[in-house]
């Protein structure tokens, strides 16, 4: 039975849907927070269960032998080593669009704040001050709200804003016009929304190219009297520079949600009379929790049960539906790959997928995954098919795909190009009704054989007295033969022959194959 750990607060309803779907369980929503109590026990778990407070580290997953799978109730993935956990073959999958209504709303909320000021005065009447003539706000009828980022999140508060009569603005490099035009947006390039907006709200992820993108130079852009929200990350804005901008009054306003340091308990912006400031409470409704909760209980579960991949950031996804009718076929493409992999001896160039027929009509992302798996297995024991892409990128390795009908006897085929600098070989195989991969084509040269555990081939010349010989060797090593194919291009020419073997075979015997005058090349293969 898999194992879960839930290490940071979910609703119960995940831990709820993880026993129901058949997977043991532990709730231990304070370990987030302890690093070393994390390290100690994540070895015995299969899947991991996070909000932000969880810090999946390239420490945590060397520990993390039998995980299989991170999942991050809610959008934001800043806090796991996707790179890393991508290397290790861990899925990590979010739940992106469960959380985004509830942050839009809480941007919204915080832009009123800022525009009447209402956390100030609150605390102020709660004072019993009555400060009346202290409290003059601003109307946002009429005024510019510029988004930077108009994904889920940014596209909620773009329409909530044209609701409020705002005129909007929007900086995405992603956003195209025809989705612009349909929410109501103006298009603009980001100097240009720094120079316009009278509001600011920040919607990216927290990314290499998005960090520090408010800094004392963006700040010195905008409008005087600007008011800034930030409900997606820290260290997407500068503090000190923004502190800096609010002491002088260039800056109007800012209300922050989310901070450089998490938690902060201590901040020099803590206390300024313009900042209004959450803990991080972007995503924190009983709704967008609920919803969460129950998403990522079901995409983890549906994956460590039934193999069905949704929302992950690094593999193809596969859902549930479709995960009986393609998992024969991403075995047959990983033992293709590994057929290949293991008679291939110089470096590889380049891998060609062709899928032909009903195969070609599939989740292809998901089989040429698979192929690379088993193409790069005999160089690394641990590839997957989550990081089988990205270690092939890492090694230079060209992949194409082909998609094509039916063109032979077979109604799906898949068929393997490895290109090395000194040739390519192709091997090609189908799944028959009875679910079981076969190779129907070794180096353009039919045939029809299952894989095995255990497997010798041989290429030779088509001359009589091989299969005599060759059985009798194999015969002399106490060797027993489960099922001999053989194939060739015509009578006299090149010939291959695949044979299934039981148990290992023994090097000497494999060099006696070798020695006989009409064989070219003889290999033991495992699968
Ligand atoms: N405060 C909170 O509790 C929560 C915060 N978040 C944060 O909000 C972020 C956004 O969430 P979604 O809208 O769901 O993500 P999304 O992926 O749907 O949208 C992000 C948008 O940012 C754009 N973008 C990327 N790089 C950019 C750049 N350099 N300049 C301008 N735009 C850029 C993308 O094209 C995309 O349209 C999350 O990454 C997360 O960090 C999300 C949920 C709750
Ligand atoms: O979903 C996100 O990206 C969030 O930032 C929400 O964070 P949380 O789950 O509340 O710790």
């Amino acid at each position: 039975m898999p194992r879960v750990l839930i290490s940071d607060k979910l609703s119960p309803t995940a831990v709820q849907i993880f026993k129901d779907r058949g997977v043991e369980v532990d709730y231990l929503p304070d370990l987030g927070k302890d690093k070393d109590k994390l390290l100690e026990i994540i070895g015995n778990y299969d899947g991991l269960a996070i909000r932000s407070a969880t810090k999946v580290t390239e420490k945590i997953l060397a520990a993390a032998t039998r995980l299989r799978v991170i999942g991050r109730a809610g959008i934001g993935v800043d806090n796991v080593d996707v790179p890393a956990a991508t290397a290790r073959g861990v899925i990590v999958m979010n739940t992106p669009f469960g959380n985004s209504i509830t942050t839009a709303e809480h941007a919204v909320a915080m832009m009123f704040a800022l525009a009447r000021q209402i956390p100030e005065a609150n605390a102020s009447t709660h004072e019993g001050k009555w400060e009346k003539n202290r409290f003059m706000g601003v109307e946002l009828t009429s005024k510019t709200l510029g988004i930077i980022g108009c994904g889920n999140i940014g596209s909620i508060v773009a329409e909530r804003g044209v609701g409020l009569r705002m005129h909007v603005i929007a900086f995405d490099p992603f956003l195209s016009p025809e989705r612009a035009i349909d929410l109501g947006v103006e298009k603009v390039e980001l100097d240009e929304l720094f120079r316009r907006a009278d509001f600011i709200t920040l919607h990216t992820p927290l990314t290499d190219k998005t960090r520090n993108i408010i800094d004392i130079s963006a700040l010195l852009k905008m409008k005087k009297g600007v008011r800034i929200i930030n409900c997606a990350r820290g260290g997407l804005i500068v503090e000190a520079d923004l502190k800096a901008a609010l002491d002088s009054g260039h800056v109007a306003g800012a209300a922050l949600d989310v901070f450089e340091i998490e938690p902060a308990t201590a901040h020099p912006l803590f206390g300024h009379p313009n900042v209004v400031a959450t803990p991080h409470l972007g995503a924190s409704t009983t709704e967008a929790q609920e919803n969460v909760a129950l998403q990522v209980a079901e995409q983890m579960s549906d994956y460590l049960m039934k193999g069905a991949v949704q929302n992950a950031l690094n593999m193809p996804s596969i859902s549930a539906e479709e995960a009986p009718r393609l998992t024969p076929f991403v075995k047959l493409a990983e033992q293709l790959g590994s057929f290949a992999g293991q008679l291939t001896e110089t470096a590889i160039k380049g891998l060609r997928i062709e899928y032909e027929g009903d195969v070609a009509e599939m989740n292809t992302r998901a089989l040429t995954s698979a192929a690379l798996t088993g193409l790069l297995r005999p160089l690394l024991q641990t590839v997957n098919m989550v990081s089988a892409p990205a270690m092939a990128k890492e090694r230079g390795i060209a992949v194409e795909e082909v998609r094509r009908e039916a063109v032979g006897n077979h109604e799906a085929l898949i068929r393997l190009t490895v290109i090395t600098e000194r040739q390519e070989r192709g091997v090609a195989g189908t799944v028959f009704a009875d679910g079981k991969p076969r190779i129907v084509e070794i180096k353009g040269i039919g045939l029809e054989a299952e894989f095995a555990p255990s497997m010798i081939y041989v290429t030779n010349e088509d001359k009589p007295g091989f299969i005599g010989r060759f059985a009798g060797i194999i015969g002399d090593a106490g060797i027993n033969i489960a099922t001999f194919n053989l194939g060739r291009l015509a009578a006299g020419a090149d010939a291959i022959c695949l044979v299934a073997v039981d148990g290992a075979v023994p090097d000497a015997a494999l060099e006696a194959v070798k020695a006989l005058p009409m064989v070219r090349q003889a290999k033991a293969l495992a699968f």
